[in-house]
């Protein structure tokens, strides 16, 4: 019996919008879910995260294995409690960021080795402490995986022994997370730009069986053309009737393509690492308010973004950026994760009235105009 029953409402071609019916609450897809790192979607509230329309949000086991702890999380009530949000979380595994911002890191079958990136003390993560810390420590609602992604380009020999490990290591997050009612483990599929690879990656992961599939190693550089390329295959190479979620995606127009083909959630730290440098996102394309030609625009930067920034002038967000203030962060970094709620919720709108294919064309027409 799957814990999250997944209900698709409409589909236009391969795209598709429904809801994930979770314990903490329903994620309507496609869903973006903002990052909240390290126990915080960096310079916001959780009530300014919720006030955007955002179902669920991101954690990360790498990050909170350091600090502040699994153990301790677990004595504070876990990691919902902890932040004060009580909407869904789906935690990362932590081997992505190991292998992106760890020190001396080894993969070996049985665990990843590597020392901490804040104080360089030793730890050691396998496939069921990845586990034991995300769903029993942290609390998390979706889990992931531990996996292992290589950078882009690989070679394929190395391609393919990556994503043999990760189904290794699927099998083994799957024995020990087990059958649960509130919680969801999700799959990561793997294989570089190599279809046949994903393929394998594919049938592997569903003989095991996950409550939800994650395509992995997509966003490590290959740009934009490229993860369309492997987009033209590898969602539909994953079981239909469950959700499919798109790792670390991207930019506005990813999400889009991304949708096209069939991808119903997505990450991104952009729209907040991005808003915190002055970056702000619009129906319009992309602004960087630090700009001078903003110095005097008394204009508001996006009114048919619902938040904080529409009642400010391009003027005074140019001024706050400039300046170095932390209210630019915060209010670029709510505009931008309020422009990708507007997004998919507009998504959402179009499949269901089946004038997505016209949106697409709409949004690459205006986005890009920019
Ligand atoms: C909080 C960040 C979540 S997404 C991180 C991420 C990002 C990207 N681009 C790829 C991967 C991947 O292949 N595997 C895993 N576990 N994570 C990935």
């Amino acid at each position: 019996m799957m814990p999250f029953p997944f209900e698709i409402s409409a589909t236009e071609g391969r795209a598709r919008t429904g809801v994930l019916k979770t314990a903490r609450g329903d994620i309507r897809t496609p869903a973006f879910m903002p990052v909240g790192t390290a126990a915080t979607v960096k310079a916001m509230t959780v009530d300014q995260v919720k006030a955007t329309g955002a179902d669920i949000i991101l954690g990360n086991t790498y990050h909170l294995m350091l600090r502040p702890g699994p153990e301790r999380m677990e004595r504070l009530g876990g990691l919902h409690k902890f932040m004060g949000w009580d909407k869904p979380i789906l935690t990362d595994s932590g081997g992505f960021q190991v292998m992106s911002l760890a020190g001396i890191s080894k993969v070996k079958e049985e665990a990843v080795t590597f020392s901490s990136h804040i104080d360089g003390s030793k730890h050691v993560l396998t496939p069921e402490r990845s586990i034991e810390i995300q769903a029993d420590r942290i609390g998390a609602d979706i889990s992931m995986q531990l996996d292992q992604c290589v950078s882009w380009p690989a070679e394929r020999d190395a391609a393919q022994k990556a994503m043999e490990l990760s189904i290794r290591w699927g099998a083994r997050s799957k024995a020990r997370f087990g059958e649960r009612e509130h919680q969801a483990l999700f799959g990561i599929q793997q294989g570089s730009t190599f279809e046949d690879l994903r393929r394998q990656s594919s049938d592997q992961l569903q003989e095991i069986g996950f409550d939800g599939y994650a395509i992995g190693g997509l966003a490590v550089g290959e740009g934009h053309q490229a993860m369309c390329e492997v987009l033209d295959y590898a969602p539909e190479m994953l079981p239909a009737d469950r959700p499919r979620y798109l790792m670390g995606v991207g930019k506005p127009i990813d999400l889009v393509e991304a949708v096209w083909r069939g991808v119903d959630m997505f990450d991104c730290v952009l729209p907040t690492r991005a808003g915190r440098h002055g970056q702000a996102w619009t129906w319009d394309g992309p602004l960087n308010l630090k700009n001078a030609r903003f110095a005097e625009d008394q204009n508001p930067l996006d009114p048919a973004i619902d938040g904080p920034s529409s009642q400010y002038s391009k003027a005074y967000l140019h001024h706050l950026i400039r300046a170095d203030e932390i209210l630019g962060k915060v209010l670029l970094s709510w505009h931008n994760i309020a422009f990708y709620q507007a997004l998919t919720a507009a998504m959402r709108a179009a499949i269901s009235e089946g004038r997505f294919e016209q949106f697409r064309r709409d949004f690459h027409a205006r986005h890009t105009s920019n």
